[in-house]
């Protein structure tokens, strides 16, 4: 044994101090690894539509539903199901509803904890008895513990009779009911895999970003739209810009505002001088259908949306020039405008601004902001730095997520990995070194990182400025398109200068070869694992499916955001992985009220066998742990390591 593996099995002994803690815990471990596996759920490109996210995490995606109908199909009415069903979605609002109608009964209630004990169940039956006990209130602890495990069925009458009595009697019942609901909807989803883009065009992230903050285990991987909300929050200007010009696109002041506390008066009343006389067509607000009423006049959005789109402009420019590495110099066209003709040259050839007036750029120098737009960015920039809901939220995409996760098998990641026309690896030029493929990733994840956690200085900045171009880079793995037309999607009247091309990794990747090759980069067995991606709407009425390469990659990209629905023609997929079997369970657009939003489940693959935690990734963690706790037995048979006496585990 090397003084390493000594000092190891020491520090562990801490923990388990002799023959009987150390051989008990090797049971448990062991005993844990032959359940079968949690349910995972992978979701991507919420866009700020926390309205339906939000019921797809209470209702579990369907799955809910699917265990009322499988535990009470037979016993109970199916209106009696959904009234069921929504009440463990929405218990607070329910019971409300119920109170108001007069309809909270004792009998009501009896019956619904009754039928809530048995969904309960059935969502628990895979867990150990620690996980289920771990999840519920202390309050509740005992009396569920007891409900739940209960064998015999003549006793277990009596029991429910006598213990659901007493919660009526004791006035406790609503908020019983409430806290079973909670305790289903948790244990209904084990683990939660985000492929990306939680933020912009809908109404509140930040809502998305409270709720996954309170899951059991959660992981992301950052989309663009993610990194361009990290960089603006690591200090790099361009992507500030970005996201507030997004904010002012969909009429978003609610997620700046209320949400993270951002002031957007100095932009407002800037804006409003600046531009006082100016109609700002162009830049007029989408409203869909979540913000009509919002109450801030579109005219001074319009504006705002203006001001902040030009800033933008002059900063994404300076970037290009300073970057010579990335190859971007066609991507800097601000400089190309004339601003006395109202006209920009591009290609060779000259095309009409529909929008002239250009009062903060000087013909000189035009990528230079005025004093003004620059002490604006200073405010702008020192409330994002400063905001703590902000800063809590990006520490948590930070500490909970990364550019790729392999997990299980699978590789997750939100955009592609940059190939060319050959199908050869792209690299992309990192503080003077060339990465591409795997490392390319890992690279990334390093920088990203940086961009935030270091203090100051270069490094940081240059950092910073890495993830404006994973933003819409050319080679960004996260983009993965040609260019963001942006500045032509504003001001050209030209759809063939609109076009965003989509990188070589999305006709490759229909190749099952490829996803396999890919999966082999990244250490996996390319026979047993997939490829899940998002990025990319899956344009269902259009006669595309999630499904590509044989069943190698999932899109899921389905559209959760409003601002595509028309494009995919449904609201979104969540892919589900049970140990049965591979489910992908494609949404209905979500409508506040309505009870009914059961999606339709699709079979997409059934594993030859069963699969058990001894088959995760958590189960090779977990037998990685017997084996050490095996040299510590052996190592305290030998003497090697002296036992102590049992610490009282009690008091843990
Ligand atoms: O539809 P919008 O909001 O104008 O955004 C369009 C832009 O968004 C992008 O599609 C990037 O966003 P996604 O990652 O959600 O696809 C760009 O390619 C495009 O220029
Ligand atoms: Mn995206």
């Amino acid at each position: 044994m090397t003084l390493m593996d000594k000092k190891y099995l020491q520090l562990l002994s801490k923990e388990f101090p002799n023959i009987d803690s150390a051989a008990s815990e090797i049971v448990n471990l062991s005993a844990i690894r032959s359940l079968p596996k949690g349910t995972e759920y992978f979701f991507s490109d919420m866009h700020g539509e926390y309205e339906a996210f939000l019921h797809m995490l209470k209702s579990a995606s369907g799955m809910i539903k699917i265990k009322i109908d499988l535990t009470l199909g037979k016993t109970v009415s199916s209106a009696e199901r959904e009234a069921l069903a929504a009440l463990i979605y929405y218990p607070d609002k329910e019971q409300k509803r119920l109170k108001k109608a007069g309809l909270l009964t004792d009998e009501w209630r009896s019956l619904t904890i009754y039928r809530l004990i048995i969904v309960l169940e059935a969502v628990s039956a895979k867990y150990t008895r620690s996980r289920v006990r771990n999840s519920i209130p202390q309050d509740m602890v005992y009396i569920l513990d007891e409900l739940l495990n209960v064998t015999d069925d003549i006793v277990k009458d009596y029991y429910y009779d006598v213990i659901i009595t007493t919660i009526l009697d004791t006035g406790i019942a609503d908020h019983f009911i409430k806290e079973l609901c909670k305790v289903i909807q948790s244990l209904a989803i084990d683990s939660l895999h985000i492929i990306g883009d939680i933020f912009d065009r809908g109404p509140r992230a930040d809502i998305i970003m409270d709720e996954l903050m309170k899951m059991h285990d959660v992981d992301i991987q950052w989309g663009n739209h993610d990194i361009s909300w990290m960089g603006a929050v690591s200090g790099n200007r361009a992507l500030i810009a970005n996201v507030i010009r997004i904010s002012m696109r969909y009429n978003n002041f609610d997620i700046l505002e209320d949400g993270y506390g951002l002031n957007l008066r100095a932009l407002a009343v800037f804006a409003g001088e600046v531009y006082k006389d100016d109609p700002c067509t162009i830049f007029m607000p989408h409203t869909l259908d979540d913000n009509i009423y919002d109450p801030v006049d579109t005219q001074l959005v319009a504006k705002m949306h203006k001001a902040i789109t030009i800033i933008q402009l002059k900063l994404e420019s300076q970037l290009i020039k300073r970057h010579p590495e990335w190859g971007m110099d066609d991507r800097e066209l601000f400089s190309n405008i004339d601003t006395e003709k109202g006209t920009v040259k591009l290609g060779g050839k000259t095309y009409d601004l529909l929008d002239k007036n250009f009062p903060t750029v000087d013909k000189a120098d035009p990528l230079a902001l005025t004093d003004e737009e620059n002490e604006l960015m200073t405010v702008l920039a020192n409330s994002f730095m400063h905001s703590d809901k902000l800063c809590e939220h990006m520490r948590f995409l930070y500490t909970n997520g990364s550019m790729y996760k392999t997990i299980n098998g699978n590789l997750l990641f939100h955009g592609c990995i940059p190939l060319d026309e050959k199908g050869e690896l792209l690299s992309v030029k990192i503080e003077g070194e060339e990465y591409s493929g795997k490392a390319l990733l890992d690279k990334l994840d390093e920088v990203a990182n940086k961009a935030y956690f270091l203090h100051s200085g270069d490094e940081k900045e240059n950092s910073a400025d890495l993830l404006w171009y994973l933003w819409c880079g050319p080679r960004s793995p996260l983009y993965g398109k040609d260019k963001m037309a942006f500045f032509e999607r504003y001001f050209i009247d030209d759809h063939d200068l609109h076009t965003e091309n989509y990188n070589a990794y999305y006709q490759f990747s229909e190749n099952a070869d490829v996803c396999m090759k890919i999966l082999e980069m990244f250490g996996l067995d390319p026979e047993k694992g997939h490829i899940i991606n998002g990025h990319v709407p899956v344009k269902i009425k259009n006669g595309e499916s999630p499904v590509k390469a044989g069943g190698k990659l999932f899109v899921i990209d389905g559209g959760i955001s409003k601002a595509y629905q028309n494009a995919t023609g449904i609201a979104g997929y969540t892919l589900i992985c049970d140990s049965h079997s591979l489910n992908l369970a494609e949404h209905k657009p979500f409508i506040a009220g309505e009870s009914e939003h059961t999606p339709t489940l699709h079979l997409v693959e059934r594993f030859d066998h069963r699969a058990n935690i001894c088959d995760t990734d958590r189960g090779e963690e977990l037998l990685a742990k017997i084996n050490d706790l095996r040299e510590l037995l052996k190592a305290y048979r030998s003497g090697i390591i002296k036992q102590k006496k049992d610490i009282d585990r009690r008091t843990l």
